[in-house]
């Protein structure tokens, strides 16, 4: 008979077994969210499905003896750890040693396992053992590696180590690392030893401008020895054919003799240049103030006058590039690059084979005076403030700041004019017209017509083109020196320092000057060139303007056609370099010369030079030559030692050779 107490207890040892059961299946199902995780959860998830909530007691005993629950309970730990880079395969292996001394009945009595895993690709390799000496671990350790190859760096619980490398892999690496320094040394001296700055052969190369002026056209033919065409100083000039007659612009009224006037040089430069090299030697006219003037006054005529001479080039077997008006700024900036150029102040290339800058830069000024403008380019010692009067040439790598100016109607003859027409408004009614520039003795007449006949000078609202006027000289310095100063406002400067005349901007002149073309001839003709103390220069002028026309014809040629104007330039001259330039304090700093190294101060070679590209903005390069045999070993030697590093390379992150990894002992 079955008494009560037992029927309750086995009622509730049945419950309890139900609630086991069902327990069990909750935490072992893993679509449960009671299931494999924390006791909270799991409480919840029974209370839901047994609509009982076990307490804290049963639900710990019955986890407690659960090994999915004791041995994955997660241990969260708060303590720094340090992060691991890596950045391919075995570039570090993660070790450590299991304890399962409790389970070793069970294991055929392997104690430990050793777990290694790659920090990389997460691949994880596990060996067991029977105990944890250094020899069994090495063992576990060697299989692994044979397995998943050998890592760069080994992390511990004792820290982190390198593998030993292979000696195979040791003696390979090195012996590429010597192979590779012979090769590189050989190299070197292949590149060092018999080296040569290259003189390729070369033939001369010609270029040629014509350059029309106000009172007369000239032809420039320069030539350089084509290898250097890019050194500065080379290109010279060959030789100067004068046009005859005057200056194109003088033809405005038959266009067609312009062009026939150039024939005689284009023949002398048929004769200079070989056949075989004109089809390649370029031609340049450039037309200066005097073409400026006339295309002032009648833009049909000068366009004219271009297409006549124009016409007249292209029938020659030249390489003809054009013909232009130069702006006056044009003019100004091409005679500051021949200067510099000549003087090589640019750069300079040395015997060595080397490209200097020449110490300090001296860089020289332009001073031109033509017939019909005058023009003044220099490098000023302060920014120039006037955009329109600023240029910023790059040359061989290097920018320059160019200050330049041109005045039109500032040349000598368009000045002479202007002297005329003022001193003849000066004189009223009497006649003839004292001249104190003109020398006692010389007389000039002239039609009013061929006098106005220029946008220079403002001409009478109604006058007698045909009416003569005639000029008398006397002779007084002093006076024409006074009158000149009329022709120009040399007051319209005085409240602004940086001002050359007319109220024109200027920075105070600086460095040293070549002053060519007019400037020259009259000083030369004086005796004063290239170089005399400002006295000399005024007491020369001085004299030579008190002499008589007679004492004159007697010393110099009658026929020298600039013999009237010498004493008038002459002042024209100081005038413009004094009271305009503000010469005052560097007047020893001009040099009044004609040529350089033998060739023309004319902006004609700059302009040959920038549009031939002579002149590069970049500095050039040095050329060094070496013979074809020497090449070719340098070139190998080089790909050699480049093939070996690439196999060092390799080496190093590739070739990872199973089974040569060897471990001499390890520590977990
Ligand atoms: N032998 C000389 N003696 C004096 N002056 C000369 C001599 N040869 C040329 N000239 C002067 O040189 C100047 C040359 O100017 P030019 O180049 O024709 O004019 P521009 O450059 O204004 O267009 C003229 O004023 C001319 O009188
Ligand atoms: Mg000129």
């Amino acid at each position: 008979m079955i008494s009560l107490f037992e029927i309750i207890m086995l009622l509730y040892i049945r419950e309890a077994r139900r609630m086991a059961e069902k327990m069990k299946n909750i935490y072992y199902t893993p679509s449960n969210p009671g299931s494999y995780g924390g006791k909270e959860r799991f409480q919840r998830a029974i209370a839901e499905e047994t609509v009982s909530r076990l307490g804290d007691v049963q639900v710990n005993e019955w986890l407690a003896e659960q090994d999915a629950y004791t041995l994955h309970k997660p241990v969260r730990k708060q303590f720094s750890r340090n992060i691991v880079f890596s950045t391919h395969p075995r570039s570090q292996f993660q070790a450590d040693l299991c304890d399962m001394q409790a389970l070793a009945d069970e294991n055929d009595g392997n104690r430990y396992m050793l777990t290694v895993i790659d920090v990389f690709s997460k691949i994880a390799f596990v060996r067991v053992l029977k105990n944890k000496s250094g020899a069994e671990v090495t063992r576990a350790f060697d299989s692994i590696l044979k397995e998943g190859g050998a890592p760069k760096k080994v992390q511990t619980d004792g820290g982190v180590f390198g593998i030993k490398i292979s000696m195979v892999k040791q003696v390979a690496l090195a012996a590429v690392v010597v192979v590779m320094g012979c090769v590189g040394i050989i190299a070197l001296i292949l590149t060092l030893v018999q080296h040569h700055l290259v003189d390729l052969p070369h033939r001369m190369q010609y270029g040629m401008v014509f350059d029309a002026g106000s009172t007369h056209t000239s032809l420039y033919m320069y030539r350089w020895p084509g290898n250097k065409e890019n050194n500065t100083g080379v290109v010279s000039q060959m030789l100067v054919c004068d046009v005859d007659g005057d200056g194109i612009s003088s033809y405005a009224q038959d266009p067609p003799a312009a062009g026939l006037s150039l024939r005689k040089c284009l023949e002398s430069a048929l004769a200079a240049v070989p056949a075989n090299q004109r089809r390649e030697t370029p031609v340049y006219l450039g037309a200066t103030a005097g073409m400026r003037l006339l295309q002032l006054q009648n833009p049909t005529q000068s366009d004219q006058v271009l297409e006549q001479v124009t016409k007249v080039i292209q029938g020659y077997p030249f390489d003809f590039r054009g013909a232009r008006i130069l702006s006056g700024m044009e003019e100004g900036a091409y005679g500051w690059i021949t200067i510099n150029y000549l003087q090589e102040s640019f750069i300079k290339h040395t015997f060595e084979g080397e490209w200097v800058s020449p110490k300090g830069r001296k860089i020289w000024g332009a001073l031109d005076m033509g017939g019909s403008s005058t023009q003044i380019a220099f490098t000023p010692g302060q920014p120039v403030q006037d955009p329109a009067s600023a240029l910023g040439p790059k040359l061989y790598g290097y920018q320059y700041e160019v200050y330049t100016h041109s005045y039109l109607c500032y040349g000598k003859e368009q000045a002479m004019r202007q002297l005329l027409v003022h001193l003849l408004k000066m004189s009223r009614s009497t006649r003839p017209v004292k001249h104190p520039c003109y020398h006692l003795g010389y007389n000039l007449t002239l039609t009013l017509g061929d006098l106005y006949d220029s946008p220079c000078v403002a001409r009478p609202v109604t006058f007698d083109p045909a009416s003569e006027v005639t000029f008398t000289g006397t002779s007084e310095p002093l006076r024409c020196l006074n009158q000149i100063k009329n022709i120009m406002n040399l007051t319209a400067c005085s409240l602004a320092p940086a001002c050359g005349f007319n109220g024109v901007y200027q920075p105070p002149v600086s460095g040293n000057f070549f002053a060519f073309s007019t400037y020259y001839y009259t000083f030369d003709f004086l005796g004063l060139a290239p170089q005399s103390s400002l006295s000399q220069a005024t007491t020369t002028i001085d004299t030579f303007c008190k002499r008589t026309w007679d004492s004159l014809k007697t010393e110099y040629s009658e026929k020298d056609k600039y013999l009237r104007d010498y004493c008038a330039s002459a002042n024209y001259i100081m005038t413009v370099l004094l009271d305009g330039y503000k010469f005052n304090q560097t007047w020893g700093n001009i040099y009044f010369q004609r040529q350089v190294a033998d060739t023309d101060i004319s902006w004609t070679l700059g302009y040959m030079l920038n549009l031939t590209n002579l002149i590069p903005s970049e500095r050039p390069l040095v050329m060094t030559g070496v013979q074809h045999g020497q090449w070719a070993a340098e070139v190998f030697f080089i790909a050699f030692a480049v093939f070996l590093s690439l196999m060092v390379l390799a080496i190093l992150l590739l070739w990872n050779p199973r089974g040569n990894t060897t471990i001499d002992a390890i520590t977990l």
